[in-house]
Parts: structure tokens; C-alpha cells; sequence
């Protein structure tokens, strides 16, 4: 860690993004080693801010296991060291490290952290500013490059649109170890399920049109659909940044209805909008650049395969929660309380089995597990520029429809560890997005449909 940033230096940062663990700063200042960087610093929960005392471990005992067989992690002395290794060492091989950029710690002092947060105070969603506040005790933060521009810095007068996609869980499981009533987790994806459980409860205006499973097909025309689907409803999913300013979706990833940027319903006002604003990028008559630009997206997933390695890694949950919580209490060494809670000795026998596993395969099926929520909870930057040099070495598109070559990176980000203790959390949200479904999902369903209409 070679700099330290310090109070007189965050005039320099500003409001970029937020995620419910992060908040992103991006650098307006001069320094030529940190113009076309990010700044992603660590936020606490309200509830749950801690003193220096009291601060939890990085790792505690189990997951010092778990990651046991990667020294570096569960050696890291910050948050911030832990993720650029689970982003290097572990994401990485699995993912391509040709799209992975893990960072770099710095220091940052808590005069810092604190006159950026004032700064940025009024910039920051009231929902999330209600919830989350900078973590002061934080010593560091990652200075990553910015993927919403081409290339970090020189290139003043280069051209960048670049997408943010979201794509969450593109798999449906097949686990034997889905209870009965749950079954229709088989069939309807997760996604869909917690998008009319999210509806109900009123943190969305209807339910996003996107499908997963169309973005992860590895099929050009459902790709295409997809991001169409994402035009519509982007919410947290989907945002379009030119030269690195949002132009589309929402900083925060709620319900564009409540948190101004565009309303998602007016598709006709945002179609004319980004159609002006993509100029830049694509040519063409006006009304035919918007589908220019999906099919642009479309081609460079597609091409690319980079959705299909994340789909292997999603499906590294092999056994779905309902199975892996029976092996995480092997793990933990503590009485399964979902076993305690089994009626029926049918399913008593089919979760022993679990039970009967040795502590390594445990770990490993737990580790899978916590590898493929990563993948299920990133986002992919891919960025966009007309094709400079033909013989560039980057990867590039030619789209016959506008005759014209681009240039694109992809890049993951949010390639954050997540913690063991979330495993019984994972279970339960599982549990209310399922039964929620099973109960009025469908009724729900319609509803959306008919007010929609
Ligand atoms: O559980 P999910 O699918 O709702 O995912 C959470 C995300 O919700 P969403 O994508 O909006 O549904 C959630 O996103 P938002 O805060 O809703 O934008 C977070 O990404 C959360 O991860 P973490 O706790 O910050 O590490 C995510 O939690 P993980 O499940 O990935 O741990
Ligand atoms: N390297 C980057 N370049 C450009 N923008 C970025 C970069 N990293 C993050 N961002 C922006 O900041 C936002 C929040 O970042 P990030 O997803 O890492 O936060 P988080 O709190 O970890 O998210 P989550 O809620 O999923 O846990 C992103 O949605 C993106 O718009
Ligand atoms: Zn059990």
C-alpha cells in the first residue's frame, strides 16, 4: 500500500454508487495515477456499528477452514486485502483473469472517510443512507479501475458507453434435497419468485421483466430479449453510463419509480433519450440506434462466452441451500435445526444421509456453495468504444446492421467473500421467497399482470 489518502484529498472524490455493502467514489482530481480509478470504500450497518473493541474477526474459526487451503486469505489483516485475494486467487481461475480486477488496497485515514461521507451526504439513496454509513475504523478502501470508461486516464477525448448488468441466479435448481413443497423451485426461478415477494412488500412498482435464464442461455436471441427486458425494468439490474456518468437506470438499484433517473414505464421518453445520448457511439438514423446498442450488448455477451463461465461457477451450488444447511451444522458442530423441525421420517432419512458426510466433504460442498453465491450476487461492466486501430489487440464486435467495429472490455465486479454465518440467513429468505410463491405468488402474479394491462 503506497499512498495514504487524507482529509485534504477527498475533495477529489465523488458520489459514483453504492451497493448495500460499498460505497464507489470516483476521482475528479489530477493525480495521474489515480484519474480513471474508483475508490470502494466499506460501509456499516447503522444498527450494527461497532467499536474498536468489539470489532468482529475477518474470519472466524470455521471459515478460517473453509478458506484454509488459501493462507493468504485467511491471513488478509483488512477487509479490503481479504477481497482482492478472494477476487485473485479464488474468482479469478474460475471466472478468467482476463475479466477480474482485484484492486488495490490503500490506506485511508478516518479524516478521510469522514469528510467524504459528509461530501457525498446528499448524493447517497435516503433508503440507503438510512441503513448505511462509511466505516469509519476502516484503515483501507480498493482502488480499482473504473470499468464505465474504456481506458483509465490519458484518452481524453475517448468515447465510452458502457453497460452494468446484474445478472443474479441464471440456473434453475435440481437438487433431490428441495422439500416436496418447494418443487416449484424447479421451475420458476428464484429470481421471479423474490421479484412478486419484493412487489408484495412493496419495494417495487411490478415485477422486473427480466429472465435470467434468457441472459445466461448462451442463445443470441434470448440474450437479445433479455437486455431488451432490462431496458424496461432495469432496477438494480442494469444501468448504461456514457463517458462514465450514468445516462440510464438508477444509481441506487431501486424501483426507478421512486428514485428518479428515468421511469421505466415511460419507454418511449427514455428510448428518445438514449438514443440521443448513444450517438456518440453508434451511427445511424435516429429510432434504430436503440436496437443497435442491444444488439451490440447482445453480440459481446454472446460472443464473448463470458456469462457462460459464471453460469458453471452459479452452479457450483450443486446441492441448493435445503441441502448444504444440513451440512453446514456438520461444520459448525451444532445440533441441525432444520432436522429438529422435520415432520415426516421420510425426509428425516433423506437429510441424514447429509449428516453422514466427513468434515472435508463438507467444507467443500459449503465452499462451492459460498463460491457460487458470489457469482449469483456480481455484476458485469462491459465497456464499449468505436474501433480505433483495426489492428487493435482488444476484443471488438462488427455489427453488419451499422457497419461499424467496437472495441469492448468485460470486466466482473462485487466479487466479494461471502460470509458463513449468512448460511442461515440464505435458508431462510429461501424458505419466505418459496413459500411466499406457493402461497399467493400466483395471485400476486396476476395482479401485476392485470394492473400492467
Ligand atoms: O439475497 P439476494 O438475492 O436478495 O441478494 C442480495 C442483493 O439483493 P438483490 O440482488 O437486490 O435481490 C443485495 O443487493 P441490494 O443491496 O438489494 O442492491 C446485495 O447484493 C446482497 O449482498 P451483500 O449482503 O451486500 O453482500 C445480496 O445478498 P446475497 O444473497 O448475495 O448474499
Ligand atoms: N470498478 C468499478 N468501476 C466503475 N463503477 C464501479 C466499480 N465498482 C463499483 N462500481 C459502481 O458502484 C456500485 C456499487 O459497487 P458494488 O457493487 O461493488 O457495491 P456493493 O455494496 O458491494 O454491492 P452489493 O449490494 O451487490 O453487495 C456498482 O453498482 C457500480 O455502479
Ligand atoms: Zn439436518
Amino acid at each position: 500500500m503506497a499512498i495514504t489518502l487524507t482529509s485534504d484529498d477527498a475533495k477529489d472524490w465523488i458520489y459514483k454508487g453504492e451497493g448495500g455493502a460499498n460505497l464507489v467514489l470516483g476521482y475528479c482530481g489530477s493525480s495521474p495515477f489515480l484519474v480513471g480509478k474508483v475508490l470502494r470504500v466499506h460501509k456499516v450497518l447503522r444498527s450494527e456499528v461497532q467499536s474498536v473493541i468489539e470489532r468482529k474477526r475477518l474470519f472466524s474459526e470455521c471459515e478460517q477452514l473453509v478458506w484454509g487451503d488459501i493462507p493468504q486469505l485467511v491471513k488478509s489483516t483488512s477487509k479490503e486485502i481479504a477481497e482482492q485475494v478472494f477476487a485473485v486467487q479464488v474468482m479469478s481461475p474460475l471466472l478468467d483473469s482476463k475479466h477480474i480486477d482485484g484492486g488495490v488496497p490503500i490506506f485511508v485515514t478516518k479524516e478521510f472517510l469522514e469528510s467524504v461521507e459528509k461530501n457525498v451526504h446528499t448524493q447517497r439513496p435516503p433508503w440507503r443512507l438510512h441503513a448505511t454509513e462509511v466505516d469509519l475504523l476502516s484503515h483501507s478502501a480498493l482502488l480499482m479501475s473504473d470499468h464505465s470508461v474504456f481506458s483509465s486516464g490519458s484518452l481524453k477525448d475517448d468515447v465510452c458507453v458502457a453497460v452494468e448488468i446484474k445478472p443474479k441466479c441464471g440456473f434453475l435448481p435440481s437438487s433431490k434435497f428441495i422439500a416436496k413443497q418447494n418443487a416449484v423451485k424447479k421451475s420458476v426461478t428464484r429470481f421471479r419468485m423474490h421479484q412478486l415477494l419484493k412487489f408484495h412488500q412493496g419495494e417495487i412498482s411490478q415485477p422486473s421483466e427480466y429472465n435470467p435464464l434468457d441472459l445466461l442461455s448462451g442463445s443470441r436471441e434470448q440474450i437479445n430479449q433479455a437486455i431488451a427486458a432490462l431496458f424496461s425494468t432495469p432496477y438494480n439490474n442494469f444501468r448504461i453510463f456514457l463517458n462514465g456518468s450514468l445516462i440510464f437506470g438508477n444509481l441506487d438499484g431501486s424501483d426507478s419509480s421512486k428514485n428518479t433517473v428515468y421511469s421505466a414505464n415511460q419507454s418511449g421518453e427514455i428510448g428518445a433519450s438514449i438514443e440521443d445520448q448513444i450517438k456518440v457511439l453508434i451511427q445511424g438514423e435516429f429510432g434504430f440506434r436503440l436496437a443497435t446498442f442491444i444488439e451490440l450488448v447482445s453480440e459481446a455477451i454472446f460472443r464473448s462466452g463470458v456469462l457462460d463461465r459464471l453460469l458453471a461457477v452459479q452452479k457450483l451450488d450443486v446441492f441448493d441451500i435445503e441441502g448444504t444447511i444440513h451440512v453446514y451444522y456438520n461444520l459448525i458442530s451444532e445440533p441441525c435445526m432444520v432436522c429438529k423441525n422435520l415432520g415426516d421420517s421420510e425426509s428425516v432419512q433423506k437429510y441424514y444421509w447429509l449428516h453422514t458426510l466427513s468434515f472435508e466433504e463438507s467444507l467443500k460442498i459449503v465452499r462451492d456453495f459460498l463460491i457460487a453465491a458470489t457469482a449469483k450476487d456480481c455484476s458485469l461492466m462491459i465497456s464499449f468504444r468505436p474501433q480505433q486501430k483495426s489492428d487493435s489487440s482488444q476484443d471488438f464486435i462488427h455489427l453488419e446492421s451499422s457497419k461499424q467495429t467496437f472495441d469492448y472490455k468485460a470486466y466482473f465486479i462485487d466479487l466479494d467473500m461471502k460470509p458463513l454465518d449468512k448460511m442461515v440467513h440464505y435458508y431462510k429468505l429461501d424458505q419466505s421467497i418459496v413459500s411466499f410463491y406457493t402461497q399467493c405468488g400466483i395471485q400476486v402474479n396476476n395482479d401485476a399482470v392485470a394492473e400492467s394491462l
